[in-house]
C-alpha cells in the first residue's frame, strides 16, 4: 500500500506538478469542511435549544459555507487531477510499449505464461486512471477521520474506540480483495482459453474450416466449459470476498448503535446537551461513509499499486542481452575468409554507413573480447557461418537444434526445408538474434552476431514472416515503414512493392493513399489476409542493401503459382542485393517448385542438419530431400 501511495505521488508529479499542488488544497479543503460542517451543526442546534437566535443564524451560515465547501472543494479537485491521471494511464502505457521492445529478443512474447502476464499489464494498467482519484480522495478521508475522531472523542471519550471499529472492515476489505484476485488469477489459463475459442468460432479466417467439419458446436461446448470454469472460480472468489465484506461492516454497524446509546443515556442525564447527541449522530454516520469508502479507496489503491507492479513483473520477465563471450574461442580468432579475398572496403557505394560511433567489423576481425560493439560490415564476404550453433527455448525439456554447423554464403539464396517443428523458423530467429543460442556462435563474415551493434545489424536485415503485422496506416505507410527514412517516399514504396510482384495497392480505393483497417475515424478499407500478407512483402522489399533478408513462409497465403513467381522476381532482386551488399536471402517454404531454385538447400530435422546442397546434389543424393521432392512432385503430377 505504502508503495502504491509513493508510486503514485511520483508517477503524478512527474506528469503536471501545478495541477498537483492544486488538487492537494481542494482536497484538504474539502477533508477539514466536512466535519466542520457537523461541529457548525452543533452549535445551531444547542443556540437553537437555548433560543439563541442570533447564534443559531450565525452557525446555520457556518454549516451552509462548510458543506457548500466540501462539494465545491471535491468537485474542483476532479478538474485539477482529471488529466493528470489521463497522463498516468498515457505514462505508463508508454513504460509498458518500451518494456515489451526494450529486448532484442521475443521469450516474452512466445511463452505462454509470460503472454499471460503481459495480457494482465495490459488490462490493469488501464484502471491506473483511478489511482490518483483514490490515493487524494484517500488522504481527503483520512484526514477527516482524525478530525472526526478528535470531535467524537470530545463529545464523549469512549467513542474514541468508534474510528478503530473502522480497522475492521478495513482489513476485512483487503482480505476480500485478496480473495477475489487469487480466484481471477487461478482462472486466467480457463480465460485465455475460453477468448482463445470465441474468436476462433467468429473469426472469418477460420469460419469456413469449421462450418466445413461440423466442428462449431463442438468448440461451442468447449469454449462453455472454459468459460463456466472460469466463471464459477471467480464467482467463488467474489462470494468469499463479500462474506469478508459484510462481516467487516457488520461489527462496525454494532459498535455505531452503542455509541448512540452511550450518548444519548448522557444528554437523558444531563450530561451532554442536544447539540452533542446531533453531533455524535451526524459525525458517527459521516464515519460509516468515511469507513465504507475508506474500504473502495483502499481496494482502489492496491489495485493501483499492483497494476504498477505489474510493470515490474513485465520487466522482470523481459530477457536483457546477454553480454558476448570475454574472449573467443582460439578457433573463432582465426580469420575464415579464404586467404587471398580481398579486404572488404568499408563503405560500398549506395551502402547504408555505419551507425555513428559504431566502429566497422572487418572481415575476418575476432570477437570484441574489449566489449566494443562493432557495425556489421558494408558487404558480405564470406557469408553468415554457424558454428557448433545449439539452442533451446528458455523452459523446454530439451534443443530444438543442436550442434548446427552451416555456411550462407554471401551473395546467395538459401531455402531452408524440414518437417512441421523441425527448427526452421528458430534457426532464422537465431540469425535475426531474438533469441542467443546456448552454445556455438553465429558469425558474420567472421564476426560473433553478439560482438555486432544489435541496431546497426538489424538496420541491414529485412524479413518477411508468416505471422506478419497488421498496421493500419495509409497502404503506402504500411509498406514504406519497412525503412522507416524513406517511409513517405512513394517511388520507394512502389518499388518495394514491386519486388514483391505485388498489385495490391492499385486495386485499393485511394491507392497509397487508402486507409486500411476499421480503427480510422472516417472508416478505412478492410484488406483480405493474402493483401496484408503483400503488404507485408512490399515493405520487406524496401531496404536497398541487406545483408540478411529472411522470407519465412512468406507466401503461404498466396497460391502455389504466385509463390513461385514472386520467388522468380525476387531472385532477380537477390542478385542485385548480392551484388550490392553480397546479402544472403533465406527462405522457408514448403513448396519444392519455389526451393529447388535456391543456390543451397538445407535439410533440417531431428535437432540439426540432415542435408545441405544444390537441388541436383541433393537430388543425386537420394535422401530425405529428393524423397519430399519426388512426394510433392507426384501429388502436381
Ligand atoms: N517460443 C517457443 N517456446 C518453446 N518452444 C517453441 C517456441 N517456438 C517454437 N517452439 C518449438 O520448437 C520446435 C521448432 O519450432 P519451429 O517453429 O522452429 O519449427 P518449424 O520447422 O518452423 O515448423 P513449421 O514448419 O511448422 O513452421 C517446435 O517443436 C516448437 O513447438
Amino acid at each position: 500500500m505504502l508503495t502504491a501511495i509513493t508510486g503514485l505521488l511520483r508517477l503524478s508529479w512527474r506528469q503536471d506538478r501545478r495541477k498537483m499542488i492544486v488538487a492537494l488544497a481542494l482536497m484538504a479543503g474539502n477533508a477539514v469542511a466536512v466535519p466542520a460542517a457537523a461541529l457548525a451543526l452543533k452549535h445551531l442546534t444547542n443556540a437553537a435549544a437555548a433560543g439563541d437566535a442570533g447564534t443559531a443564524a450565525w452557525s446555520g451560515v457556518a454549516v451552509t459555507v462548510a458543506a457548500i465547501a466540501a462539494l465545491t472543494c471535491a468537485h474542483f479537485a476532479h478538474i485539477a487531477y482529471f488529466e493528470v491521471s489521463e497522463l498516468n494511464v498515457l505514462s505508463t502505457d508508454e513504460q509498458l510499449i518500451e518494456i515489451s521492445n526494450g529486448t532484442p529478443y521475443l521469450d516474452h512474447h512466445e511463452r505462454p505464461e509470460h503472454a499471460d502476464r503481459m495480457a494482465l499489464a495490459q488490462d490493469e494498467l488501464q484502471r491506473i486512471g483511478e489511482g490518483l482519484q483514490a490515493l487524494l480522495t484517500g488522504g481527503s478521508l483520512a484526514v477527516s477521520l482524525l478530525l472526526t475522531t478528535v470531535l467524537l472523542t470530545l463529545a464523549h471519550p469512549a467513542l474514541v474506540v468508534l474510528p478503530l471499529l473502522a480497522a475492521l472492515p478495513l482489513l476485512a476489505g483487503r482480505r476480500a480483495q485478496a480473495a477475489a484476485d487469487r480466484a481471477r488469477e487461478d482462472s486466467t489459463v480457463d480465460t485465455r482459453q475460453a477468448r482463445h475459442l470465441f474468436e476462433l468460432t467468429t473469426d472469418a479466417a477460420s469460419a469456413k474450416e469449421l462450418r466445413l467439419l461440423g466442428l462449431v458446436g463442438h468448440l461451442q461446448q468447449r469454449y462453455a466449459t472454459h468459460w463456466r470454469r472460469a466463471t464459477a472460480r471467480i464467482w467463488r472468489g467474489e462470494l468469499t470476498a463479500g462474506l469478508w465484506r459484510a462481516a467487516g461492516q457488520a461489527v462496525f454497524a454494532l459498535g455505531y448503535v452503542a455509541a448512540l446509546v452511550l450518548v444519548v443515556r448522557d444528554a437523558v442525564r444531563g450530561r451532554a446537551g442536544v447539540g452533542d447527541v446531533v453531533l455524535a449522530i451526524v459525525l458517527a454516520s459521516q464515519l460509516n461513509q468515511q469507513v465504507a469508502s475508506a474500504v473502495t479507496i483502499t481496494q482502489q489503491l492496491v489495485r493501483s499499486g499492483r497494476s504498477l507492479r505489474r510493470l515490474d513483473e513485465v520487466r522482470a520477465l523481459v530477457p536483457q542481452p546477454t553480454p558476448p563471450p570475454a574472449a573467443p574461442p582460439a578457433e573463432a580468432a582465426a580469420p575464415l575468409a579464404a586467404p587471398g579475398v580481398p579486404a572488404a572496403p568499408l563503405a560500398a557505394p549506395g551502402v547504408p554507413p555505419a551507425a555513428p560511433g559504431v566502429p566497422p567489423a572487418a572481415p575476418g576481425v575476432p570477437p570484441a573480447a574489449s566489449g566494443v560493439l562493432l557495425a556489421p560490415p558494408a558487404r558480405l564476404l564470406e557469408g553468415i557461418r554457424l558454428r557448433q550453433v545449439t539452442f533451446t527455448y528458455p523452459g523446454a525439456a530439451g534443443p530444438v537444434l543442436r550442434d548446427v554447423d552451416l555456411l550462407l554464403p554471401a551473395g546467395s539464396t538459401v531455402a531452408i526445408v524440414g518437417e512441421n517443428g523441425a527448427g526452421k523458423t528458430t534457426l532464422v530467429k537465431l540469425l535475426n538474434r531474438f533469441y542467443e543460442p546456448d552454445r556455438g556462435a553465429i558469425l558474420v563474415d567472421g564476426v560473433d552476431l553478439r560482438d555486432l551493434d544489435l541496431a546497426a545489424w538489424r538496420a541491414r536485415t529485412t524479413a518477411a514472416f508468416q505471422d506478419y503485422a497488421r498496421p493500419e496506416l495509409t497502404a503506402g505507410l504500411a509498406v514504406g515503414i519497412g525503412d522507416l527514412p524513406r517511409a513517405v517516399d512513394d517511388d520507394a514504396v512502389r518499388t518495394g512493392l514491386a519486388r514483391a510482384h505485388s498489385t495490391v495497392v492499385d486495386r485499393l480505393p485511394y491507392g497509397l493513399d487508402t486507409r486500411l483497417g476499421r480503427s480510422h475515424a472516417d472508416g478505412g478499407v478492410d484488406v483480405s489476409g493474402g493483401q496484408w500478407q503483400q503488404l507485408a512483402l512490399g515493405r520487406a522489399m524496401m531496404r536497398d542493401a541487406p545483408l540478411l533478408m529472411v522470407l519465412d513462409e512468406p507466401a503461404s497465403a498466396l497460391d502455389a503459382e504466385a509463390e513461385h513467381r514472386l520467388f522468380e522476381r525476387y531472385a532477380d532482386g537477390a542478385a542485385r542485393v548480392a551484388a550490392d551488399s553480397g546479402g544472403v536471402t533465406v527462405f522457408v517454404s514448403h513448396r519444392f517448385s519455389t526451393v529447388r531454385t535456391a543456390d543451397l538447400i538445407i535439410v533440417i530435422g531431428d535437432g540439426g542438419v540432415r542435408e545441405v546442397g544444390t537441388h541436383d546434389e541433393l537430388i543425386r543424393l537420394d535422401g530425405t530431400y529428393a524423397a519430399l521432392y519426388g512426394t510433392q512432385a507426384a501429388a502436381y503430377r
